[in-house]
């Protein structure tokens, strides 16, 4: 991914991360504000004059009014609420007059605060309030759906480079542990391999035997026949080598046109007759050259707790003498003795 890219994507999962946390933190702060608001509201229901100052300021003064009070009352309720229900117009015990109109909203709501006027002078208070539970309702769920839809992209913009990444991994690890050419493991991971089959042949107590093969005269079959041909050589070899071994056994592309076998569970007879069994499986395929190819083979059996680089070089010791003896042919390495046994 170029650089301005990944910026973009940077600052786009960021800039989701901000809003999903924006709405769902200011979603509550809002709804916490309005409820204390409304709960003010409730509170400043209260009218501006008790019962006491509007009987000596507004109807003493005029006995007329006195007369016509709770006509006059309901008039100028009539006129400023319009339609709108009168919910409360009592005196509280202080003696306040407490005038509400409209439905009872649920919290939290928005309230309004008119002062009630007969001929300009203050004679209470009109307080109508409007519930904003199915606004914030609303709003919540759409906070709610673009917080989830926040976190499901951001959950996606992480998931999808992370795959990719452990892809990409495996692929690296993959092509670090094996051969291109043949798909067989490479010397490299022969070390660990072998080490892995010592402890547990050690622990269990049984054998393991390497074997070591290198096709015969593989620089005459590049030179005679191309450096693809031998290549296929090489791939038709790994095929046939491969049906051969056990499931249990490592095939080790070790060299350019040198193989290992890692045979646990495998004592020197058994390793004597798969060496050989494969020798001749290899001889008699036809590899398409209109002439055998053949392979020499070295093996030995592991003292427990040797390394394998002291066993390659006693199977490299018999393969040489087997290459020595004619080729086409298996040695083994007697470890016991030192001495090294032709079959
Ligand atoms: N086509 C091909 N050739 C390879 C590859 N790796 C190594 N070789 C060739 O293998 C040949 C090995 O030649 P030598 O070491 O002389 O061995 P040889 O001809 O098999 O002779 P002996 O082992 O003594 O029987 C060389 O020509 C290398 O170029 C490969 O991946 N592909």
């Amino acid at each position: 991914m170029a650089r301005g890219q990944r910026i973009i994507a940077n600052l786009l999962r960021w800039g989701i991360v901000a809003v999903a946390l924006a709405l769902t933190f200011l979603v509550p702060t809002v709804h916490f504000t309005l409820e204390r608001n409304f709960i003010a509201g409730i509170l400043a229901t209260v009218s501006e004059f008790d019962a006491q100052q509007i009987m000596e300021k507004v109807i003493a003064r005029n006995p007329d009014l006195w007369r016509y009070e709770e006509a006059r009352l309901v008039g100028l309720l009539r006129q400023k609420a319009l339609g709108i229900p009168v919910r409360q117009a009592v005196y509280d015990p202080d003696g306040a007059l407490v005038i509400a109109i409209g439905q009872y909203p649920t919290p939290p709501s928005l309230s309004t605060r008119i002062p009630l006027r007969d001929a300009g002078i203050v004679v209470g208070a009109l307080e109508t309030s409007t519930s904003l539970a199915p606004a914030l309702r609303t709003s919540f769920i759409i906070a709610s759906l673009v917080a989830v839809t926040g976190t499901l992209l951001i959950v996606l913009f992480e998931l999808i480079p992370l795959r990719r990444l452990r892809k990409a991994e495996s692929a690296v690890q993959y092509m670090a542990e094996h051969d291109p050419l043949t798909g067989l493991l490479n010397r490299y991971v022969a070390e660990s391999r072998f080490d892995q089959e010592m402890k547990r042949a050690d622990r269990y107590g049984f054998q393991l035997a390497l074997i070591l093969f290198d096709i015969d005269h593989f620089k005459h079959i590049n030179d005679t026949f191309g450096h693809t041909k031998g290549d296929e050589v090489l791939r038709r070899l790994t095929k046939v080598a491969k049906e051969h071994i056990r499931s249990t056994d490592a095939l080790v592309r070790w060299g350019g046109e040198e193989f290992l076998i890692i045979a646990p569970y495998t004592d020197p007879a058994m390793a004597r007759n798969q060496a050989e069994k494969l020798r001749r499986l290899i001889e008699r395929k036809d590899f398409g050259l209109g002439e055998r190819v053949t392979i020499s083979l070295g093996l030995c059996a592991c003292e427990p707790g040797s390394s394998l680089q002291s066993n390659i070089e006693r199977a490299d010791a018999a393969l040489y003498r087997a290459k020595c003896a004619g080729r086409n042919r298996t040695e083994e390495a007697d470890t016991a003795t030192g001495r090294q046994k032709a079959i």
